[in-house]
């Protein structure tokens, strides 16, 4: 999953950290010179001295020969305390150097720039790209490598934080929130033909089972011949009811008839499906208003898949506009190399995105965690 993404961060990673690792070695050579440079002037200077030092003490041999064996010991100590004393001015030189590698500006263009078309490539959405270098940039430039932190963790945190900016947009806490909603809760799932909103609507049915929650489908997809066979295919499958009507009926009174079957039957979700749909479809975004105004659902999750890329990205703006959703499932998640709609659907619309699809399995849909999407793209693992 997103595996050219992260090769691609881990690219930026490794050219910042070249570039300031370069920067340091120079800046140590530069203060190690100069600490050579001083320590050669002390010693002239020391030399100076006990030159004079000397030839006081002859004088005073001459004026009191008991006080010569006293005397020397005492300049082989000194003379021991200030080597050691530039010893540890040449180290304190070296980690006031490495201490002070403030990264620039200028260090960190190229690489940018580069982050900046890798994230292009991989779809990521333009104003979400300019956001994520904006957020490094500032985390970065001016940031001190201190003397024990590798340039690779200022990296890594200044990355991490950006992207999670971005992805995290909106996010609440969908598992609770189901559990406040008054029962039933009632779902639609919105969005265009065959990126797999009635697979979802499967994998959440045992989604819910798994949480103790019951569910009942709810075929509002009346224009699509087959649209019935296939919903209740998934319904057979999983044991659960499915409600619908002749094809070319009403799609809001199908979810309303599985709204009074779950209310009857004590069944806590209710799971619309409906007719793939363009956002510009009139007739179509019509009978999703209709939808709202007959059973007022309490959430419309948009579907898109994951491998549109760019695509995915757009209509889940155009949607959010067109009939307001409360946040999005990106399905074909294990099929997408790039992850830019994962990375943008969140900034672009405001709302977050809660499931990805990972497989065709009816389990194969994990909670989208923003952290833990962050922690893989930045990891090691393969
Ligand atoms: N690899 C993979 N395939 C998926 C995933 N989700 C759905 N699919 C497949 O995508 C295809 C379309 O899925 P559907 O659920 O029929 O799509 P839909 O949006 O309901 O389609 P319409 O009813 O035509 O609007 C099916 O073959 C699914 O198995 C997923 O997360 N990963």
């Amino acid at each position: 999953m997103f595996d050219s993404l992260k090769d691609k961060l881990g690219s930026f990673r490794k050219d910042v950290e070249e570039t300031t690792e370069e920067k340091a070695e120079e800046a140590e050579a530069e203060a190690e010179a100069e600490a050579e440079a001083t320590a050669e002037a002390d010693a002239t200077a020391d030399a100076e001295a006990d030159a004079t030092a000397e030839a006081e003490s002859t004088a005073e041999v001459t004026a009191d020969a008991g006080t010569q064996a006293a005397a020397e010991p005492e300049t082989a100590e000194s003379e021991e305390d200030d080597s050691s004393s530039d010893r540890s001015f040449a180290q304190k030189a070296k980690s006031f150097a490495k201490g002070e590698i403030v990264i620039e500006e200028q260090d960190v263009e190229d690489p940018l720039w580069e982050l900046e078309m890798a994230l292009l490539e991989s779809d990521v959405e333009m104003n979400v790209a300019k956001e994520i270098l904006e957020n490094i940039r500032e985390d970065l430039v001016g940031a001190t490598r201190s003397f024990n932190s590798e340039t690779a963790d200022v990296v890594e945190q200044a990355l991490h934080d950006s992207l999670l900016k971005v992805i995290s947009v909106g996010q609440f806490d969908f598992d609770q929130r189901i559990a406040q909603a008054d029962k039933p809760v009632t779902i639609i799932f919105t969005g265009v033909n065959g990126v797999g909103k009635t697979t979802t609507i499967a994998k959440l049915s045992r989604y819910f089972e798994e949480q103790g929650l019951s569910t009942v489908l709810a075929n509002g997809d009346t224009y699509r011949a087959g649209a019935n066979e296939q919903i209740q295919e998934h319904a057979d499958n999983l044991g659960k009811k499915l409600i619908s009507h002749e094809q070319g009926g009403d799609p809001a009174a199908v979810i309303y008839d599985a709204v009074e079957y779950a209310d009857s039957n004590g069944i806590d979700v209710v799971l619309g499906d409906t007719a793939g749909r363009l956002h510009t479809d009139e007739g179509l975004m019509d009978q999703l208003e209709k939808i709202g105004r007959v059973v007022d659902p309490d959430m419309t999750l948009f579907v898109d898949e994951a491998v549109a890329g760019q695509d995915a990205v757009q209509r889940a703006k155009q949607f959010n506009e067109a009939a307001e959703i409360d946040g999005a499932v990106l399905t074909k998640a294990d099929a997408d190399s790039q992850g830019g709609a994962a990375i943008s659907i969140a900034h672009v619309t405001g709302k977050p995105i809660l499931f990805l699809g990972v497989g065709q399995g009816y389990d194969d849909v994990e909670k989208f965690e923003p952290e833990e999407l962050v922690e893989s793209l930045l990891g090691d693992e393969e």
